[in-house]
């Protein structure tokens, strides 16, 4: 396999006022990692650890202070017009469609700007529309689009050119359940007929579940994991949790093997049990509260971002 991104000792400082005095901020310090080409990373870590900071060299944006950096083997400020054709780029918070122009004449004007055929641009925008359920907006100016609508149409804009890396920064937030889920299993579908690479930055645990078989967590500006989501929560011993309802009111479930018991709701008709994955499983947790009580529903809660970053760092201090 090839590697698509490759950092060594990436750094990037600014400098800020302090009262009358400036003084550093080291953004991203001496960052050492590759990104297979085809693979898809989630790129994770608390408010300002660095994470943006680090897109923005590895597209072009931002010049390193020091270390080098290598996207889709080009360099990205050097070739950032090359690097432009084989990379689209997300950002949840900033729009790069026409505001005030329909959905449809923003691909148009982009297809333009990446140069492709009138052909390519038919083909690569119904293949576009068709997964992202486009068709009943393309006609709406993009400031009466709803948020997920809006995502959907950035997502299409930033891949229209079929770029080989694309590089999402928080692509859900805000979006309902629906629209999250719509959006994933695009970039799921996306990147197995097209072999496309993602690194995405993501606040929330199901776009890394869904979408990243591998896991960077950034912590001040260092690289503090970079592994399997599995091996992530088994490190900080984060558990999952399961909530029962049962059929009736029934005294706490405690004392069942590897869970703990956490808390009962309206005369213990529903439960919440934490257990941990490594020692046992929700198969066998579901068994033994079976046992003792009828379950009529049951829901499994997973370890959020913000609390699996928090242990990882409180570990590694
Ligand atoms: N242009 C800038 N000038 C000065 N300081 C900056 C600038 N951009 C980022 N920083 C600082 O660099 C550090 C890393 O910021 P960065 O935006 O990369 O973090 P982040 O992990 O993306 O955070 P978030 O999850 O909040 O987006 C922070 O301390 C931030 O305040």
């Amino acid at each position: 396999m090839s590697t698509i991104i490759e950092t060594h000792a990436l750094t990037r400082d600014f400098t800020v006022r302090d009262g009358l005095r400036r003084k550093k901020i080291r953004a991203v310090d001496e960052m050492t990692f590759s990104v297979e080409a085809g693979s898809a990373v989630g790129y994770i870590g608390a408010n300002g650890a660095g994470k943006s900071t680090t897109i923005k060299m590895l597209t072009g944006i931002l010049v390193p202070t020091s270390g080098s950096v290598a996207t889709c083997g080009l360099r990205p400020v050097q070739d950032r017009r090359l690097l432009a054709r084989q990379v689209g780029v997300v950002f949840g918070q900033r729009s790069q469609l026409w505001w005030d122009l329909p959905v449809r004449e923003s691909f148009t004007i982009l297809a333009a700007i990446h140069r492709l055929t009138s052909e390519g641009e038919r083909r690569r925008t119904d293949e576009l529309v068709e997964q992202l359920e486009m068709g009943d907006f393309l006609s709406t100016p993009v400031r009466q689009l709803s948020l997920g609508q809006r995502m959907r149409a950035e997502v299409a804009a930033a891949l229209l050119h079929s770029p080989q890396l694309v590089i999402l920064d928080e692509p859900t937030i805000g979006l309902d359940v629906l629209s999250k889920q719509r959006l994933r299993e695009f970039l799921v579908q996306e990147r197995r007929s097209h072999g496309t690479t993602l690194l995405l930055t993501t606040h929330d645990m199901g776009d890394i579940e869904r979408l990243c078989e591998r896991v960077l967590v950034v912590d001040h500006g260092h690289l503090a994991y970079d592994g399997t989501l599995t091996g992530l929560s088994r490190r900080v011993g984060a558990q999952r949790v399961l909530v029962v309802d049962l059929a009736e009111p029934t005294s706490d479930l405690v004392g069942l093997p590897a869970t703990q018991h956490l808390g009962s709701e309206s005369r213990g008709l529903q439960q919440r049990l934490a257990f941990d994955a490594e020692h046992t499983t929700a198969a066998a947790v579901l068994a033994a509260v079976s046992e003792r009580a009828e379950v009529r529903d049951l829901s499994i809660e997973e370890p959020d971002i913000e609390d699996v970053v928090r242990r990882l760092y409180a570990a590694s201090r």
